[in-house]
């Protein structure tokens, strides 16, 4: 495949040493670091597919661009979903494809569903709380993370207790605390944490690497690829 990269922080460079190693060309990237080079310079005769990994303030003029080029588009940055709906007007107005995934690694999509069968149980059961916690590096420029929230709103749904998500500690019997750890350079993790006066029940994610997030975009690159519509991770899992 010929990948077009938008950004080239530690996913984007992740992302094209593994895309390289798979065999795929980078037919452009387009990175504030490289003047010059701009999504319009692509058109879908170069480019079988857009990678974006940049900045929640970058995201959706990003995607928009890509869409307005007739570019499938897979994104993973986090912080913009504010803008989804306008990004998936665009998509079905330009007969495009948009693939979403607020965290590409399978593991994580595992726990995303693990996590929604728990909530459902636990809503069967009472005298839990229930609480998430996300840990990650401290470069990491947005709170809660995209997988937190990914979690959070699969909770809401399945435990109906809980109304909303607060990133803070919260008395509130509706609110779900949704708690945010900035230390070192951990890749990110995530767990959540049923607590009863007898017992604690946790789920976990740790990532030790990026590879997974690598890899995940780069199946949903070449899983786009001949598709038309909105996709994220369950529609190519099947989960
Ligand atoms: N969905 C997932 O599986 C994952 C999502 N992420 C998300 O991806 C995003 C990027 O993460 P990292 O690569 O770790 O960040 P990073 O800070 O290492 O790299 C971001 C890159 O984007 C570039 N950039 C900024 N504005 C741009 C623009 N308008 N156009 C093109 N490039 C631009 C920066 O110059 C930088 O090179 C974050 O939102 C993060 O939360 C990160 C890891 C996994
Ligand atoms: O910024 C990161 O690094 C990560 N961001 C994503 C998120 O916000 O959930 C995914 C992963 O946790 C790493």
């Amino acid at each position: 495949m010929k990948l077009l990269l938008i950004g080239h922080g530690k996913m984007g460079k992740a992302i094209e040493a593994q895309a390289i190693a798979r065999g795929h060309q980078i037919a452009g990237i387009v990175d504030p670091s490289r003047p010059g080079v701009h999504i319009s310079d692509f058109d879908a005769t170069s480019v079988d597919a857009a990678i974006e990994f940049t900045h929640p303030d970058a995201a959706f003029a990003n995607v928009m661009a890509c869409l307005q080029q007739g570019l499938p588009v897979v994104c993973g940055s986090t912080g913009w979903l504010h803008h989804f709906p306008e990004a998936r007007d665009l998509c079905k107005e330009t007969g495009g494809a948009l693939f979403y995934a607020s965290n590409y690694s399978v593991g994580v999509n595992l726990f995303f569903h693990f996590n929604e069968y728990i909530a459902a149980k636990m809503h069967q059961f009472g005298g839990y709380d229930v609480q998430v916690r996300e840990i990650h590096h401290t470069q990491k420029v947005d709170q809660p993370s995209g997988t937190a929230l990914t979690a959070a709103e699969g909770i809401i749904r399945h435990f109906p207790a809980k109304t909303m998500w607060r990133n803070e500690p919260s008395q509130a019997d509706h609110e779900l605390a949704v708690l945010s750890e900035r230390t070192g350079s951990v890749v990110g993790t995530h767990i959540v944490t049923y607590s009863s006066e007898a017992d604690t029940i946790e789920l976990k994610h740790e990532a030790h690497t990026r590879d997974g997030f690598v890899q995940g975009a780069l199946l949903a690159a070449e899983w786009l690829v001949g598709r038309k519509g909105v996709f994220g991770m369950k529609d190519m899992l099947g989960l």
